[in-house]
């Protein structure tokens, strides 16, 4: 294996390789004030220093996964040296543990290279036995698209008919448009760094559609405050939002609209991924929700007609002797289809089985999923799925985080596995080839390094999210 050695200043750090050599024709009065900053910091984390680090993150939070001249971060160095306090202080600041140098090793391989174990302890919480290729829980919790939340659904007020209309027409009030399950969106201009955009109506441009009975209206919360300390938030309540789906024209609902460039996104699986973190969160809800109208405008238990209730968020059945009407039936509120999606690790811990379905983009290879059924754990709903699609056996599983999938109503439950076998035989009419990918190949791959041999999907999936999570937790010294 091949390590650089390290250096302390930031002199010293410039002059080990070709970049470096550059770098260190470079006068200090050439480098901009953010490289500068960069380069404090990263000597700060490398001497150990972790009120610097502190205060640097406090002053440039976007710092925090830098690499400077050397292509170290802040926590490879910290680990490199043996800083404890420093690498902790960098994980609760939510870095990027994956990130590797250009000897493909992560923060966790330089920790366990240089020997220091309570180091490589901590970026993996691996435990004894097969955790050897299992390493346990994240430091923090994993935060997936789709799953930010930046509306306080107050449940409790779905049912509350006079704050509800008195938010109806509130001019703070903000609507989104929905037409055939699509969001109404501004598409990216030059100059807002590549964003789609929902876009948001007041009560003023919408309130006709309001009285159409086709029209779905869903409640979806209240922002959440940012400054919940703020005096004048105490007297004012947050903004409301709505979903409205409606049924009208969609190039009439376009109209309606005063932005630029807008449109309903003819791809949901490709135009949905481009939204910001918050947003992505708000659709996720919203899209699934008006799915669920969509797909069950009929009582499913007796075929009559159904009223919508609880601000969207229940249908009840319209005929008076139907037995949905007697106790709870989950018949009349919104659906989630749990789904696992797993990263399947070789017994010797250094490879990874991915496959591929016939309609991916060529050279794309993913984690291989699929829904759990009725009556099954998630653990067994893993195995079963992989010993379908790979003939794989699977033993130990353990869950690493989830994505809501609005596509329609999906949660992804993502989770490592440990191969029991490594024979592959797959089921040709889901998977169209499945392999066992050694890590340095996924590497290449992931972070487009040397000659990459296939495609992993986009880091908005959960399935790339896990990959990287089991390059980040194993090492392969
Ligand atoms: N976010 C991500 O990274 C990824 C998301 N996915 C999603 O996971 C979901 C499940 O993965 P698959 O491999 O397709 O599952 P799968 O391996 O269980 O096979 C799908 C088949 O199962 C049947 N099925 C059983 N229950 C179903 C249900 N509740 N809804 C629909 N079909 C059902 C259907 O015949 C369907 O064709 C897909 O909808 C896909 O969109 C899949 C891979 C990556
Ligand atoms: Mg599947
Ligand atoms: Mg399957
Ligand atoms: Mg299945
Ligand atoms: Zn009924």
């Amino acid at each position: 294996m091949q390590l650089v050695a390290l250096y302390t200043t930031p002199e010293r750090r410039r002059r080990r390789n070709g970049t470096e050599q550059k770098a260190a024709r470079m006068t200090s009065l050439q480098m901009s004030a953010k490289e500068e900053m960069v380069e404090k910091f990263l000597d700060a984390a490398a001497r150990g220093d972790v009120v610097l680090v502190t205060a640097h993150l406090a002053q440039l939070p976007s710092v925090i996964n830098q690499t400077g001249y050397s292509g170290w971060t802040a926590l490879m160095l910290a680990a490199r040296n043996g800083h404890y306090d420093v690498v902790e202080k960098l994980l609760s600041h939510g870095c990027d543990k994956c990130l590797v140098n250009s000897s493909s090793q992560t923060a966790y391989d330089i920790a366990k290279f240089w020997g220091h174990r309570h180091i490589s302890n901590l970026l993996s919480r691996t435990d004894e036995g097969s955790q050897r290729v299992l390493p346990g829980s994240e430091v923090s919790p994993q935060e997936n698209y789709f799953s930010r939340e930046m509306l306080d659904r107050l449940s409790g007020k779905r049912t509350d008919k006079t704050w509800l209309e008195s938010k109806h027409s509130d001019p703070d009030t903000v609507y989104l448009m929905f037409s055939k399950l699509n969001p109404m969106v501004s598409m990216p201009q030059e100059d807002d760094g590549g964003e789609t955009k929902l876009c948001r109506f007041r009560y003023e441009a919408v309130k006709d559609l309001l009285q159409k009975p086709a029209t779905v209206l869903i409640f979806l919360g209240v922002e959440k405050r940012k400054n919940p300390s703020s005096s004048s938030d105490a007297v004012q309540e947050p903004p409301a939002w709505f979903a409205i789906g409606s049924d009208e024209d969609a190039v009439e609902l376009l109209k309606r609209c005063r932005e630029k460039n807008c449109c309903f996104p003819k791809s949901p699986h490709r135009d949905l991924l481009k939204l910001n973190e918050e947003e992505a969160g708000v659709v996720a809800q919203a899209r699934s929700v008006l799915s669920w109208h969509s797909r069950y405008s009929f009582c499913p238990t007796c075929g009559s007609s159904t009223s919508l209730e609880e601000a969207g968020y229940k249908r009840s059945c319209l005929n008076s002797e139907c037995r949905s009407l007697q106790g709870v039936h989950n018949t009349c509120y919104p659906r989630v289809d749990p789904v696992v999606i797993m990263m399947v690790i070789h017994p010797d811990g250094n490879q990874c089985l991915l496959g591929r379905k016939k309609m991916f983009p060529p050279g794309m290879f993913s984690c291989l999923a699929g829904f759990v059924e009725p009556g099954e754990s998630l653990e067994e709903a893993v195995r079963r799925e992989v010993e379908e699609e790979s003939g794989v056996k699977v033993g130990p599983v353990h869950y690493v985080s989830c994505q809501p999938w609005p596509m329609p109503s999906s949660l992804m439950m993502g989770c490592l596995a440990v191969a029991m076998s490594t024979d592959i035989s797959v089921d040709e009419s889901e998977i169209e080839e499945a392999r066992w990918f050694p890590r340095q190949q996924v590497i290449d791959s992931m972070f487009k390094g040397s000659r990459p041999t296939f495609s992993v999907p986009p880091r908005q999936t959960i399935a790339h999210q896990l990959i990287r999570h089991w390059i980040g937790i194993n090492s392969n010294l």
